[in-house]
Formats: structure tokens, sequence, C-alpha cells
């Protein structure tokens, strides 16, 4: 039986409440451990370090110093890699094929990539001054302070370095709040960070739930400078309303309704490869997922008759069997909230194209979060399947007859992370995308990263974004400083 405690000051500790939560496998529901949920007292003692932190070795380090830390946390994330893998899929249940090729070298990869990318530039501006001499205007950034880092259970260490990279890269310390569904790989990745020398403190994380928990003690804490989350909208909106009081920043990167326009012109069998993986890859537990995908009405039976096809191909199975591709949901509970969309759907009028229940998975696997990968047709746009996010392995697929069709279609809606967009028309893709109410427009492809690229969303999916150097702004704190020649 594991225990997951929590990492502060360079320590595992336990709460001092003694009160723990059990983290149950979304395979089969079997017990993986013991989990120790936060108090007011862990949080504040994790705050407090991460304070303290900015002015002990960690804030003496030369940039090159840092930079140098952060890559050897990538390899030693490489290094354990079976391990932290063998950890990330018992916690979601994924397959073993698709963390290997996306969660884990990511994790590793957000050390790397940010190490380098997050020099800070020093701007300057010369002036001119009534008595002729001028002034110089120099921009100087510094570490905004202590990050509190919340993130959720889809790609757990991926996600969740997705902030932390960066944040130490700009010299600042954190305090993470994995999600309560998957607390293994922030736990794990205490201990690379003791084996790479990170000063303590610099790195600490607290287990526990959102409201009245872990996540609403940290985000209400005075000493937390910033706050970086990723999840649903409405949480966001809970956080936000913390983070106003002491007027302390955040970057939001909320829930989706993301469209899929295929035109006519397009690739058929990319549109279909890219459709499938933006609609079922991680069970459909993906911000960027697509939920909604328009189809140019003259290949709209062709597309759908060779979506279903591949749909009945995908393998459900453990995370470790080599030909599953289609892991469990995280958990019961979501299992609940999806497969009531799916029967909300059939209420609402749709035509079930393939998938719509829970299927017969055996004995061994029943008690398993296990859900069908589902196609509908036929649902009006105003129907609550079409316009919520669902976060599962489905998708409703709908005609359209123009160009300008698809663009209101695709944009009638309050979220606005992400498109994809295919056409083997060039000037048509950047019209379309140019015109598409989002953060991301992918065009002949999905979920393509570059880690120097901005990321973050429009409307209702976030406020702010990270990546690349856009990471600096909200990282790190800039300071002018006018020198009067
Ligand atoms: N990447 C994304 O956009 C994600 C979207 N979701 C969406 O959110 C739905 C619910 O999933 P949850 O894990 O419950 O998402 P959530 O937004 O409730 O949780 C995300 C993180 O926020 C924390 N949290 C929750 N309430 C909080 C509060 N009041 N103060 C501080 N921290 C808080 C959670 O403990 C977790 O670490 C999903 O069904 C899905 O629709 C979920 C995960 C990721
Ligand atoms: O590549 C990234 O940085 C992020 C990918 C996915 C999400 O943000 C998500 O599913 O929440």
């Amino acid at each position: 039986m594991k225990e997951f405690k929590h990492f502060i000051n360079g320590e595992y500790v336990a709460s001092a409440s003694g009160k723990t939560f059990e983290n149950r496998s979304p395979v089969d529901n079997s017990l993986i451990g013991q989990v120790h949920e936060a108090g007011e007292a862990e949080v504040d003692a994790a705050v407090r370090a991460a304070k303290a932190a900015l002015k002990g070795p960690w804030s003496k380090l030369t940039q090159n110093q840092r930079a140098a830390m952060l890559n050897k946390i990538a390899d030693r994330i490489n290094e354990r890699f079976d391990e932290f893998l063998a950890a990330e899929c018992l916690d979601t249940g994924k397959p073993r094929s698709m963390a290997s090729h996306i969660d884990i070298p990511r994790g590793a990869a957000n050390f790397k990539e940010f190490a380098d990318s997050m020099n800070h530039p020093t701007e300057g501006f010369r002036m001119d001054t009534p008595d002729g001499k001028g002034a110089v205007n120099v921009g100087h950034r510094t570490p905004k302070g202590v990050i509190a880092v919340v993130s959720p259970w889809n790609l757990p260490l991926l996600l969740m370095t997705f902030k932390v990279g960066p944040a130490l890269a700009c010299g600042n310390t954190v305090v993470v709040k994995p999600s309560e569904e998957t607390p293994a790989t922030a736990t794990l990745l205490g201990e690379v960070m003791n084996e790479c020398g990170v000063p303590p403190g610099v790195f600490n994380v607290v287990h526990g739930f959102g409201p009245d928990s872990a996540g609403a003690f940290l985000t209400s804490h005075p000493l937390v400078d910033a706050i970086t989350f990723t999840g649903e909208t409405r949480t966001g909106e809970i956080i936000m309303k913390a983070a106003a009081v002491g007027l302390r920043n955040v970057s939001m990167e909320c829930g989706g309704k993301n469209p899929g326009l295929v035109f006519a012109d397009c690739d058929l069998e990319k549109a279909v490869e890219g459709t499938m993986r933006s609609a079922f890859v991680n069970c459909g537990q993906v911000c960027l997922g697509t939920e909604r995908v328009y189809v140019e009405r003259s290949i709209f039976d062709q597309f759908l008759a060779r979506m279903k096809e591949e749909v009945a191909k995908l393998k459900l199975g453990r995370p470790e069997d080599p030909d599953a591709n289609f892991g469990p949901l995280v958990s019961l509970e979501h299992r609940d909230k999806v497969k009531s969309y799916y029967d909300l759907a059939r209420e609402e009028g749709a035509t079930v194209e393939i998938g719509g229940g829970i299927p017969d998975m055996g004995a061994e696997l029943n008690d398993g979060a296990w859900i069908e990968p589902t196609i509908w047709t036929g649902l009006p746009e105003d129907a609550r399947v079409i316009r919520e996010e669902i976060f599962g392995p489905c998708c409703h697929i709908r005609p359209f007859d123009t160009e300008e069709e698809a663009i209101e279609l695709a944009n009638d809606t309050s979220y606005g992370l992400a498109c994809a967009i295919w056409t083997e028309n060039s000037a048509r893709a950047l019209r379309v995308a140019e015109q598409m109410e989002v953060g991301l427009a992918w065009v002949n492809s999905w979920f393509l990263r570059d880690l120097r690229t901005s990321f973050g969303g429009a409307k209702q999916s976030g406020i702010g974004r990270e990546g690349g150097v856009h990471g600096l702004e909200f990282y790190t704190e800039t300071k002018n400083i006018c020198i009067k020649l």
C-alpha cells in the first residue's frame, strides 16, 4: 500500500491531523494507497518554506547555474522514466504507450526547454530630457516570488511541470497542489529535486482537495504572490476571487469546447486520423480535445463512416496491455459525469452513431471507470451536449455548406481554447484560422506543441498566455530603472 505525503522544505511530511484519503485505480477501482490531506498548517508550512527559500542559496544562483539545475532535473526524470511512467499510469489508467510518448517525455522537456528560454531579457530606452543630457531606462526582471501551482488530473506531470519549469527558470519558488486524483508523480518529483540539489523550500507539494482543503488554503494564503491554474472554468472563477484579495496575479488555463473544421478539400485520411486523436486520445480528457466537428456536406457521409470505422478499432485495455490504446476515465465520479452527458444526448435527440454506453470489460475490470468512445449526430446547436465541456471520449459531427457557416458555428461558444482546421488550401487555412476566436489554431494537425509558442485560451477558456517568453510576463516582475545622465 502506497502512502503519499506532502513534500515541504525538502522533506516528506505527514499531515499533523492524520487525515488521509484514498487513491483508487480507475482501471479496476482497487486501492492504490492513502494520500495525506493538507490542513492549513501544512499549507502554511509549505508557503513559508517557499518564501524563505527565495532569500536562500536559490537566489544566489546565476541564471546559468539555475538552467544547469533544471537540465539536471530533466535528465533525472528521464533516468527514472520507468518509475514516472508506472506512477502516472497507475493514477490515471492511461495506456503506457501514450504516457511514454506524451506525459513523461514532456514532463522532462518542460524543465529542459524553459531552462534555456527564460533568460531574462533586459529592455533599454534612452530618452531626451530638457537639460539635453538625457536619461536611460532599464527594464529589469526579478522573480515574482512564491507561485501557487494548482494542477489537474488529465496530464498530471505534463501540466504541472509546464508551470513549475518556467516558474523555477525565472527564479521563483513553488507550492504545487496536484489534483486529488493524481498525487503520484508530483510526489515523486520531490525526490528528483533533492537528488539534483535543488535547495529545500524551492519546490513544495501539498495534497488535498479544492474547497475547504489544500487548494483553497493555498490560493488564499497571503504569502502567495501569484497563482497558475489549469482546470475547470468554474474553479478558475473561484480561484480568481481568492486571488483578488491582495491583488495577486493569475494565469488561467481552463476548459474548452473545441471545434474541428473539416473542409472538402482536406486530405481525408489525415483529417480522420487527426480528429480521432483529438477526440479520443487520453479517453477524451484533454482540454484541447475536439468535441464538436463540422464537416463540409459533400464529404460528410464519407468522413462519418471513416470515423466510425476507426472508433470501432479502438482497443480498450489495461495500461500495460501493449495492444490497448484506450484506457478508462480518471475516476468513477468523472465516469458518472460523462455518462450523464451520454444519457442527455439521447434525451436531446442525438443519433448515437457508435458507442454511447458503458462497456462490459469482464469481471476483473468492470468496477473501473470504463466508458465507450462515442459519436453523435443530429443535435441542435443549442443542445447542452454541444455547449458544455464533457471532457470524455465523444464528439458530435454536423455538416456545413459554406466557409462562413463553418466559422460561425465553430465560434458560437463561450469557450475559446483551440481549434483544428483540415484543408489543403493554405489560403483558406489562414483565412479561417485568423477568424477563429481561440488561443490555439492548428491546421492539418492537432496538439503539435513547440514550447516556445504561446499557450492559452480566449473567452472563458482562460486568462493570460504561458509558453516560451510569454511566461516571462507572468513569472517575473518588471521594474523600470530610470537613470538620469
Ligand atoms: N485541462 C483542463 O482544462 C481540465 C478540465 N477539467 C474539467 O473540469 C471538470 C472537473 O474536474 P476537476 O478535477 O474537478 O477540475 P477542477 O477544476 O475542480 O480541479 C482542478 C484543480 O483545482 C483544484 N481545485 C478545485 N477547487 C478548488 C478551489 N476552490 N480552490 C483551489 N483549488 C481548487 C483541484 O483540487 C485540482 O487540483 C472535468 O470534468 C473537466 O470538464 C478537468 C481537468 C483538466
Ligand atoms: O501541451 C501542453 O502544454 C498542454 C496540453 C494540454 C492541456 O493543457 C490540457 O489538457 O489541459
